[in-house]
């Protein structure tokens, strides 16, 4: 029998690992963590990520052939096949800070392969790296071999949040790359014997290391880029009377650009669009490419002044000044469908606001006061180590109030801010939320899911981002 061990039980490892496990009744995997409530939880009713449709994965697979242990070294020496997907932080401090991936997991995780192994091995780069990770890990590896063969390969994620095992039971691809050498092709093929199981083969591609790790670093940045091109047009759209739904349906026409992903919106978040770029542009610089750094790097800035640009609207509508006001936030995930907070925009929102003194009453059916509490006292970029490394929160603070209820959050308030498109926002009862409210009532949709002319008829002050503008918000112009 086959057996998989996959290094970190997180957003990729868990419901990687299960669809592999479901797919693959004759191959034995185990999801391995250093932390120990995150193994607990997999093992348990409650998984420690919300994501549709994965409780039914695990169900059928937990205990037979999909096992979640803290024995890492154990099921590592087991493993024919080991995939790393640990944390790849951006530095905090010292060379690359701020930009450059911490690989302090990876390096930790790579020497412990070395240390335990007692026969052969495929290692498989699941995190997202620096494109020339996998010859650091090589040398890494080789070095501590004790004459054992590692094979390294990168087979990088594509899964999106929300969807992750829609997007993992029908990829658009599988992307393997590996050593150009015969060893290097065998164990190309017998990774994508596994995935061939249940995807076609002329999805599975196939590639040279370097080509793998640099395609998932461009995919990403590709895919935020579209989202701060569509943001940009936003702007010009409020200043111009455009509506960025319809520039953006008849864009998404031409079937050279497509349809998806040009939602105009307060910001992307994720643990992912920024890290990978800021990746990418402190790769570029150590290249010696100033220029092709400062074009990507731009794709964040935009990310950047739409969040700003989303406050000062809010402050300036609301005879510039919040100090005091309830406002209510509706949603604070970085995307529906998931109770993942990781740069959300909201996180930023809501300091913005905090910093203007207005008292948030936040609800997000998906997320918990504890976390937001933690989101909102956090410095940027600590969230990405294991739970139990990640540096308390002095305190909680006492103008940010969570609630569970989308009612209880916008009563008395002066403002509502929708901040994530979760589908119940779209039949909230507005005409009992606006009678509830302090007057006159303002409505910032971040996410375009309302309707703004029922609104309006309502009562409402709207504003949408990249849609015409109401009088009142032409008239307090917001400077970002
Ligand atoms: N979240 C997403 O949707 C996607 C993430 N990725 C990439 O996958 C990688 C993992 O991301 P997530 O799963 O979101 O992170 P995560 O934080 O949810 O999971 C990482 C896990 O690794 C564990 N870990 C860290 N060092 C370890 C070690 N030495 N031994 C054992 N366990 C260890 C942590 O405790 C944690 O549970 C990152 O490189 C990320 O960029 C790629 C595609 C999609
Ligand atoms: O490497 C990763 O982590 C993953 O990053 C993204 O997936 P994810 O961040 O989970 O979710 P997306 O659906 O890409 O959304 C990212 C952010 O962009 C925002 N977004 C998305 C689409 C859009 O049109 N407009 C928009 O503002 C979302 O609301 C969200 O905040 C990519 O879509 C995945 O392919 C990739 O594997």
């Amino acid at each position: 029998m086959v057996k998989i061990c996959c290094i970190g039980a997180g957003y990729v490892g868990g419901p990687t690992m299960a669809v592999i496990a479901l797919k693959c009744p004759e191959i034995e995997v185990a999801v391995v963590d250093i932390s120990v409530s995150r193994i607990t939880a997999w093992n348990s009713d409650a998984l420690p990520i919300y994501e549709p449709g994965l409780d039914e994965v695990v169900k059928k697979c937990r205990g037979k052939n999909l096992f979640f242990s803290t024995d890492v070294e154990k099921h590592v020496s087991e493993a024919d096949i080991v995939f790393v997907s640990v944390n790849t932080p951006t530095k905090t401090q010292g060379l690359g800070a701020g930009k450059a991936a911490d690989l302090t997991y990876w390096e930790s995780a790579a020497r412990m392969i070395a240390d335990v192994s007692k026969s052969n091995k495929i290692v498989v780069e699941k995190s997202t790296v620096p494109v020339k990770t996998a010859e650091a890990i090589e040398k890494i590896l080789t070095h501590n071999s004790k004459g054992i063969d590692f094979q390294i390969l990168s087979n990088p994620e594509f899964l999106a949040e929300g969807t992750a095992i829609q997007d993992l039971f029908n990829p658009d691809r599988v992307l393997i790359g590996g050593r150009e050498t015969p060893a290097g092709q065998k164990a190309i093929a017998a990774l994508r014997d596994v995935y061939a199981h249940w995807v076609p083969v002329d999805r599975i591609i196939c590639s040279n290391l370097w080509s793998a790790e640099l395609s998932k670093l461009a995919a990403n940045a590709f895919l935020a880029q579209r989202i701060s091109s569509v943001n940009a047009m936003s702007a010009l759209c409020e200043a111009t009377g455009a509506d960025v739904s319809q520039v953006a349906h008849a864009v998404g026409k031409d079937t050279r650009i497509g349809p998806k992903f040009l939602n105009a919106s307060v910001g992307f978040g994720g643990s992912c669009f920024q890290k990978d770029i800021l990746n990418l542009v402190y790769i570029c610089e150590c290249n010696g490419l100033p220029e092709v750094a400062n074009y990507w790097k731009q794709v964040i800035k935009i990310n950047d002044y739409q969040k700003t640009r989303f406050v000062n609207r809010i402050v300036s509508s609301m005879f510039n000044t919040v100090s005091g006001k309830k406002i209510a936030i509706l949603g604070f995930a970085f995307k529906k469908d998931t109770g993942d907070t990781r740069e959300t925009p909201a996180i930023d929102v809501c300091k913005g606001l905090l910093g203007d003194k207005a008292l948030l009453s936040i609800y997000d059916p998906q997320v918990n006061e504890e976390q937001i509490q933690r989101d909102l006292a956090m410095k940027k970029f600590d969230w990405d180590h294991p739970v139990h490394l990640q540096p308390m929160s002095p305190t909680s603070i006492k103008q940010v109030n969570v609630v569970w209820d989308a009612y209880a959050a916008t009563k008395d308030a002066h403002g509502v801010c929708i901040l994530t498109e979760w589908d119940e926002f779209k039949t909230l009862d507005y005409q009992r939320i606006y009678d509830n409210m302090q007057k006159p009532a303002f409505i910032f949709d971040g996410r375009n899911v309302v309707d703004e002319a029922k609104l309006r008829a309502i009562g409402f002050i709207v504003y949408s981002i990249g849609k015409p503008l109401d009088q009142w918000l032409k008239d307090m112009p917001a400077v970002a």
